[in-house]
């Protein structure tokens, strides 16, 4: 055995989906997603009063309302796409390294892949979260998830993973292609949505005072470079500037807000004041998300289109995510070579 050649495998981690849209399903998924201290970040019992006495029960129904929308015969998208990347990432790296996907709640799951991946002993594992933003809620929880399940194994592996890559050319590009594709001239204004986080869990990031102590809509900076407002606004800037979009043409905004503690401006806000001012055509990026999910298709797609239409506007139109693109596909080629 060439003992230079290292059998090396790459984890790939996206959110998660439910199973199927049925009740049942969406409340499993909810109670194993808002129960992670991670995105509800509230001591023990306060957190499980709340999960599980309030927000599961109030919302299992509704949501799983919202996901019978969003199904499509290949199911859920965002897992049908992380699928798609997954195969097409393997194609072009080749046989040189064996790719798989986990989500970091419900299926295909992280120990379930990890177990497999533990079997095929791999001399090296590049753990590669697929959120370009770091947040605690994502990158940090998909990368405890796996410390958690790989700290029982016997034979530990080298390990790297991949941090958050906002900045990355290829990431910045692939999402300007896309938007390429719309004529942006014809829209009135242009929202890059993000989705959001409680304002608590941005300033966590912060070991000496608060996000809005830092000019995080301005700039990145060694200290607010965690901070998921601050790349949010910076990784808008480079959109912007790689489509020459003038600044006075966008907005940055926060949207999916569980209560009004969370990253502002608020999205659907912003789509009231564009109505109010005239503006009859949006064009919305969402660059948090890799892949088309509930959160671009129906809340951005339907739920928006239905608010800018009851205030006088007419057109919401979302451009899509970068799927299985073949940049974004290059973008994480580039990842991951770099780390072979
Ligand atoms: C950038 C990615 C995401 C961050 C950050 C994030 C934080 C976060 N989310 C919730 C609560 C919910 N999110 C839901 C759906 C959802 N969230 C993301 C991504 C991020 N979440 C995606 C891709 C999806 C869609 C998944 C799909 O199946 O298509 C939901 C479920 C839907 C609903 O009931 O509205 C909830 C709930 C919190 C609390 C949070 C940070 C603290
Ligand atoms: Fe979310
Ligand atoms: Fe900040």
């Amino acid at each position: 055995m060439n003992t230079t050649n290292k059998k090396t495998g790459v984890l790939l981690i996206n959110l998660g989906t439910p199973d199927s849209p049925k009740v049942s399903d969406v409340r499993s998924y909810l109670t194993q997603f808002l129960n992670d201290p991670r995105v509800i970040d509230l001591p023990t019992i306060k957190r499980t009063l709340l999960v599980n006495g309030i927000i599961v029960p109030f919302r299992a129904k509704g949501s799983s309302k919202e996901y019978q929308k969003l199904w499509t015969e290949n199911g859920s998208p965002l897992l049908y796409y992380s699928v798609q990347t997954k195969e097409k990432l393997q194609e072009a790296l080749g046989d040189e390294v064996t790719v798989e996907l986990a989500m970091r709640y419900k299926n295909p799951s992280i120990p379930d892949v990890l177990e497999k991946m533990r079997k095929e002993n791999y001399d090296k594992i590049i753990v590669l979260p697929l959120f370009p933003q770091y947040a605690s809620a994502t990158n940090g929880s998909a990368i405890e998830e796996v410390f958690r399940v790989i700290s029982k194994w016997w034979v530990i592996p080298e390990l790297d993973f991949v941090g958050q890559f906002w900045d990355h050319p290829l990431y910045i590009e692939a999402f300007a292609e896309i938007g390429n594709k719309f004529n942006i001239e014809e829209y009135d204004h242009v929202i890059f949505s993000y989705h959001g986080l409680p304002t608590r869990q941005v300033d966590k990031v912060y070991d000496n005072g608060l996000c809005e102590d830092h000019d995080c809509e301005l700039e990145i900076t060694e200290e607010n470079k965690f901070c998921y407002k601050a790349t949010s606004y910076a990784t808008t800037r480079a959109i912007a500037e790689n489509l020459n979009i003038p600044e006075d043409k966008y907005t940055v905004a926060f949207q999916s807000r569980l209560d009004k503690e969370w990253l502002e401006p608020f999205a659907d806000k912003t789509v009231i004041e564009q109505a109010k001012k005239g503006a009859k055509k949006l064009l919305f990026f969402s660059p948090a998300f890799t892949a088309d999910c509930l959160e671009t298709i129906v809340e951005i797609g339907e739920g928006y289109q239905e608010l800018f239409e009851e205030h006088g506007g007419e057109k919401v139109q979302l451009v899509p995510s970068l799927n299985d693109h073949p940049k974004w596909i290059e973008c994480l080629k580039d990842i991951v070579k770099k780390r072979i």
